[in-house]
Parts: structure tokens; sequence; C-alpha cells
């Protein structure tokens, strides 16, 4: 199974209509052309903190630190464990985010995600891991690859777990 990752920095107040999340517009790859966080597959020999760390500082040139472990989402594809993608979220950063060959970052409202422009499961998880909760899901895809391509025909979530 693939282990990827995803990091959301956050800016502002807590108070919904004040905060904002980084995402990228995916510029190539699985995903392309959705938004996401920043992220992307471990590396042999890394911890999925230190992959998200990279990955971002790759992706759009932020230096994140104080990772909160937000979730731990599994997407089977046609029933195989295909991805496990470890979730973060962190209010600790240095740096302007910057566009790089894979991604372009723009900051986004919490309440103003463009959900139809994501992942299809993104709806389902993302909000509640911006308001701070934890949870683990698994996400079920049919129609063989790539799972950017796949139909998402089901999930199960468990909210508040420790991670
Ligand atoms: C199925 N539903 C899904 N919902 C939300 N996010 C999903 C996802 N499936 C994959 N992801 C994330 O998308 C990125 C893919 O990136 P990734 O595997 O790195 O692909 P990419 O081809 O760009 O490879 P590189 O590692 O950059 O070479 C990576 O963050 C991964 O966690």
């Amino acid at each position: 199974m693939i282990e990827a990752t995803l990091c959301f920095p956050l800016r502002g107040h807590d108070a919904e209509i004040d905060c904002e999340v980084l995402l990228i517009e995916k510029r190539r790859g699985l995903g392309e052309g959705w938004y996401n966080g920043p992220g992307g597959k471990c590396e042999p020999g890394e911890t999925p903190r230190e992959c998200a760390i990279r990955e971002t500082r790759e992706e759009v040139g932020l230096e994140v630190t104080d990772l909160e472990k937000a979730g731990e989402l599994t997407f089977l594809l046609d029933d195989e464990g295909h991805t496990v993608c470890h979730v973060y979220r962190t209010r600790s950063f240095d740096g302007q985010p910057t566009s790089s060959e894979e991604a372009h970052p723009e900051w986004v409202s919490v309440g103003n995600v463009p959900y139809d422009q994501m992942w299809a499961d993104d709806r389902l998880w993302l909000p509640g891991v911006l308001e701070g909760k934890t949870v683990v899901g698994e996400f079920r895809f049919e129609g063989g690859e790539p799972l950017d391509e796949a139909e998402f025909v089901d999930h199960d979530l468990e909210w508040d777990v420790s991670l």
C-alpha cells in the first residue's frame, strides 16, 4: 500500500469566518487540476511526519513545524488497499507560499473550500479536520487504476479518535 501524507497549514483566528487554510492546485500527477493540501508519497525510511514537512517545503516552499496529527485515511481500490494517507494540520510555519512545478498555493477561507474541485471524499472529512477534530476513515473506490478516475462508492468514518 502506498503511504502518503497531507498537510493543512492554517492561519487567522479560530472563528471559522476568519480562518484560512493553505490549499494547492495540483499541477501534475495524481489528482492533477484538483485542490488538496500539500503532500505526497513517503520516501523509504521517512516517517509520515517527515514526509509531510518535506512535501510542504518542496511543493510550496513553506517550513511547517508543530504538526498535529488529524487523520488517518485508507483508500481502497476494487477492495484492495491502495493508499494510506496521514493527515496533519499546523498553525506554525515560516516563509511565504510559492508556486512550484507541482503545485500552485492559495489561502482559502475555511468556509469557502472548493469541495467541487477536490477528491470526492474530501468533503466528508476535511471540514471536521479544519474544525480541529481527529478522524479515521476508510473510503472505497471502484473501476481500476488510476485512482483519480475511479468511482467513489462507500465510506466509513470514526471521529474524535486518538492518533
Ligand atoms: C482517494 N482520495 C484521496 N483523497 C484525498 N487525497 C488523496 C486521495 N488519494 C490520494 N490523495 C493525496 O493526494 C496526493 C497524491 O500525491 P502523490 O501520491 O504524491 O502523487 P504524485 O503522482 O503527485 O506523486 P509524487 O509523490 O509527487 O511523485 C497525496 O498527498 C495523497 O495523500
